[in-house]
């Protein structure tokens, strides 16, 4: 696949005003972004996501380290390079606030050389897709926090840019349009060929949308890989036992010790005890803590993992995984 960004080498120091401490917020991160492809940005609180991210739309200069976009420089051919990315950074929405719901979508599409009819044409059509028809002569300065994020969606899909980047998208939205948003961008990734990319804690947004995911961790990637690869590789060794009977405490001790990061819950009847085995193997020791008593086991089922409990296990370290 082509890449359309390529940020090399790239590192950013802060110096804190009260202090004068120096962070460092991003430390010699490189990866490639793929004409077309969905790209999850993922870190803990501080990680340096969205430093990365304003980087790559030009609202901040590296220190070191390089970023081209679509081959060209942004430090060199900056105009030119940025053209083809449009972004959405949390907290800066670029909308009107005295304006329309319609009347934004209608500036910003005339403001892109669309004749009258295309202008029309088009703001009908993100006005559906958003679901934001009834809100259309609403002012956007008294639209709900989700409201204003959708209609800053919809309006960086107008500049046609080839490059989208969200930061936060469903962040403080609540349940319902968040899930709304989610649906909404799932929907654009299926139709329109654009590269995004998504910087985000909202796991579900993550698993659901995106193709690869890079998680940065203190400043520097952890993970380049797949969310397919990264869901599977996590999948296959986790179990969940069901035991007709409880363990005793020398068997929970033992289990504590041999898997600390298992779950054992129990009721008057049976206990369950869930477990991430590092090798499969790893299955037989389990077993020998049953066999101590000779409980009696009732089923063991493969658990499915969700995206939340891969992102926690690599960035607390609990997961020993490739450093790329
Ligand atoms: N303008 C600034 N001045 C000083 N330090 C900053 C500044 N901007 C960011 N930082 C620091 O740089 C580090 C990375 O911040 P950044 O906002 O890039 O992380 P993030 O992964 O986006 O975090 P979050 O998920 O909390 O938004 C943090 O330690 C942050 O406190």
């Amino acid at each position: 696949m082509e890449k359309i960004i390529e940020v090399r080498g790239v590192s950013k120091q802060y110096t804190k005003r009260k202090t004068k401490e120096i962070v460092t917020a991003v430390n010699n991160v490189s990866f490639d972004v793929h004409r077309g492809e969905v790209l999850g940005l993922l870190g803990p609180n501080g990680a340096g996501k969205t430093s990365t991210i304003k980087m790559i739309c030009g609202l901040l200069q590296a220190d070191a380290g390089s970023i081209h976009i679509n081959g060209l420089d942004i430090n060199k051919k900056r105009l030119k390079a940025l053209r083809h990315i449009s972004a959405v950074l949390e907290g800066n929405r670029n909308l009107y606030w005295r304006l329309t719901v319609k009347e934004n979508l209608e500036y910003f599409a005339g403001n892109r050389g669309r004749s009258r009819k295309e202008v029309i044409e088009e703001v009908d059509k993100l006005l559906e897709q958003f679901h934001l028809k009834e809100k259309e002569n609403e002012l956007v300065q008294g639209l709900s926090r989700g409201m204003q994020q959708k209609l800053a969606i919809a309006v960086s899909l107008l500049a046609n840019t080839e490059v989208i980047l969200l930061d936060e998208p469903t962040l403080g939205l609540d349940v319902e349009i968040s899930y709304e948003l989610r649906e909404i961008l799932k929907q654009i990734v299926k139709e329109e060929n654009r590269t995004i990319i998504i910087s985000s804690h909202d796991m579900p947004v993550v698993q659901e949308l995106c193709d690869r995911t890079i998680i940065i961790n203190k400043g520097t990637v952890v993970v380049d890989e797949k969310v397919e690869n990264l869901l599977n590789l996590f999948q296959t060794k986790a179990y969940s036992i069901k035991l007709g009977e409880r363990l005793n405490s020398r068997q929970k001790e033992e289990l504590l010790l041999t898997f600390p990061l298992s779950t054992y819950t129990e009721n008057s009847l049976q206990a369950i005890v869930d477990v991430n085995l590092e090798r499969s193997e790893d299955i037989y020791k389990l077993f020998d803590i049953f066999k101590m008593e000779a409980t009696l086991v009732e089923s063991i089922d493969r658990t499915t993992i969700d995206f939340e409990q891969v992102f926690l296990q690599i960035v607390k370290g609990e997961k020993q995984y490739a450093i790329v």
